[in-house]
């Protein structure tokens, strides 16, 4: 452990979830642990709620990693991060906090909504009411409005070089951060934006990354779990598996943490990383939630113990998605595609199909229709890939109104026919253009997969399922 009143503040983490603490706070803990070095104290920012930062405050920061699963490592108490702000009820603190001299580094896991992307143009939706205001010049409430108004605060104050990591499941997520950090910067009146855009330009580089491990949400059942074993109340604990990775690219403007030094790889080719993991293990995961709700299935690894789906993963990342990406080198797809179902397998985790079909409208588009797409463009039907996407569709038609977790909850729900049929619900759906473009929905064969999939998990359930996914 690191010892404590030494750290300096060297990283400032937006969206300070179960994840970053899992992942992020770990490997740099594990950073500093072996090079002796003090200077990346992490300041962890919570966005939407202050929970996090609240448990953390009496704790020191302080908060125990509780691994699950075979080769399981004992509780590891973790000491990276110095300070939890809630980013809700202090947005000027944390543009502080980002401008400080000693920041080096910004990490942020903000999940695929907390970006505000615009779909029809990949850049920032500056019709988004939070990213308005914060371009007004309030008190900044989203993560890039943050970001950037910390940037111009430290380009004032001309402070040093500074990096921005994003650690969320985005392809090519350091050169999205940019486009978005850039477009908000364009947006300010143009007395800010040209300074602010030329400081930006020479001194702030933002690295592409991918991240890996598997971290559900908390339960009080965990929390009581790491309190009999600690012998303490930890309220900001975080179960994960032991499995982690973190591939980065070496682009930094700054100093940075001796992350290889706890097993992250610097890589030219972390496209290719991040492209081999959304198309096989975050597609595979969304497949096994959507397929897992329709079917009563609490946990990935309810759903996974199902032959039928473990057969639909499996053929859907060795037929559909191993062909559209070029694998980076050093990675084999057999042993990835083998890995990622024993690891969904681990049934100590608890990974509800509930928290990994949350915001689908976000993720269905990454993990999904990238290989979709490619797949129909070099004539190949995707059989599998088609089916996640049905059951994502089903997902969306049958979940009660209250329950749908989505940022787009609300539009779906319009959209939706009042008959849920196949016939009427695939091509409404398809109809959604922020999820489907125009040659996607007119694809017939696409459409056909659909309604196919979409009437066996409506009309025949699981043993439909099974039927139709073994039989071949
Ligand atoms: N949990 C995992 O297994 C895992 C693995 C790899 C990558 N990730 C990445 O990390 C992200 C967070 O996962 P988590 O498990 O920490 O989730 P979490 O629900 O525990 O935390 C999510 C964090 O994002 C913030 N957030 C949510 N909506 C936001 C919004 N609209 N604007 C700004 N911030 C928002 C929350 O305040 C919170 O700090 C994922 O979306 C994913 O991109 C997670
Ligand atoms: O975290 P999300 O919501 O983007 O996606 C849910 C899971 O698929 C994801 O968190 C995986 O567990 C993770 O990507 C494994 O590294």
């Amino acid at each position: 452990m690191l010892a404590a009143g030494t750290l300096r503040p060297g990283i400032v983490h937006l969206g300070l979830g179960a994840f970053a603490r899992a992942h992020t706070a770990v490997f740099t803990e594990k950073a500093m642990l072996a090079t002796g070095s003090s200077d990346w104290g992490i300041v962890g920012v919570t966005q939407r709620s202050d929970t996090v930062a609240r448990q953390l405050e009496p704790q020191d920061g302080l908060f125990t990693v509780a691994e699950r699963g075979s080769g399981a490592a004992p509780l590891h108490v973790v000491s990276s991060i110095m300070e939890a702000i809630s980013g809700r009820d202090h947005p000027e603190t944390v543009v502080d906090r980002i401008a400080a001299g000693a920041t080096q580094v910004v990490t942020l896991t903000v999940t695929e909504k907390g970006y505000r992307i615009d779909p029809h143009t990949g850049s920032l939706n500056t019709a988004d009411p939070q990213v308005q205001s914060d371009l007004a010049g309030n008190p900044p409430q989203t993560a890039i409005g943050q970001i950037t108004r910390g940037i111009q605060q430290r380009s004032r104050k001309g402070g040093g070089p500074l990096t921005v990591v994003s650690c969320d499941n985005l392809p090519g997520n350091g050169e999205l951060t940019r486009t978005l950090v850039r477009a908000f910067a364009a947006a300010l009146p143009a007395a800010e934006s040209g300074p602010l855009l030329a400081w930006l330009d020479a001194n702030v580089t933002f690295p592409s990354t991918m991240v890996d491990r598997m971290v559900p949400a908390t339960t009080s059942g965990d929390l009581d779990a790491v309190e009999h074993e600690l012998g303490l109340r930890d309220e900001a604990a975080v179960v994960a598996e032991p499995f982690m990775q973190w591939v980065i690219e070496d682009n930094f403007a700054g100093d940075r943490p001796a992350w290889e030094e706890a097993g992250a790889l610097f890589s030219t080719d972390v496209a290719a990383w991040e492209a081999a993991k959304l198309r096989l293990l975050n597609a595979s995961h969304s497949m096994l939630a959507y397929l897992g709700l329709a079917t009563g299935k609490e946990t990935i690894s309810d759903a996974v113990g199902e032959d039928a789906f473990r057969k639909a993963c499996g053929r859907m990342m060795a037929e559909d998605a191993l062909p559209t990406i070029s694998l980076p080198a050093g990675l084999d797809g057999g042993t990835y595609c083998a890995q990622v179902l024993e690891r969904f397998a681990n049934p100590a985790l608890g990974h509800t199909t509930a928290k990994v079909s949350s915001d689908g409208s976000q993720k269905i588009g990454l993990r999904l229709l990238t290989t979709v797409r490619a797949s129909l463009e070099a004539g190949r039907e995707p059989r599998w890939a088609a089916l996640a996407v049905a059951a994502w569709m089903h997902h969306v038609a049958t979940t009660p109104a209250a329950g749908l977790n989505d940022p787009l909850a609300a539009e779906l729900r319009a959209a939706l026919p009042a008959e849920r049929s196949a016939a009427s619900v695939v091509p409404t759906l398809l109809g959604v253009r922020s999820i489907f473009d125009a040659g996607l929905a007119a694809n017939t064969t696409f459409t056909h997969l659909l309604t196919h999939w979409y009437r066996i998990i409506d009309t025949d359930g699981l043993d439909g399922l099974r039927k139709e996914i073994t039989h071949d």
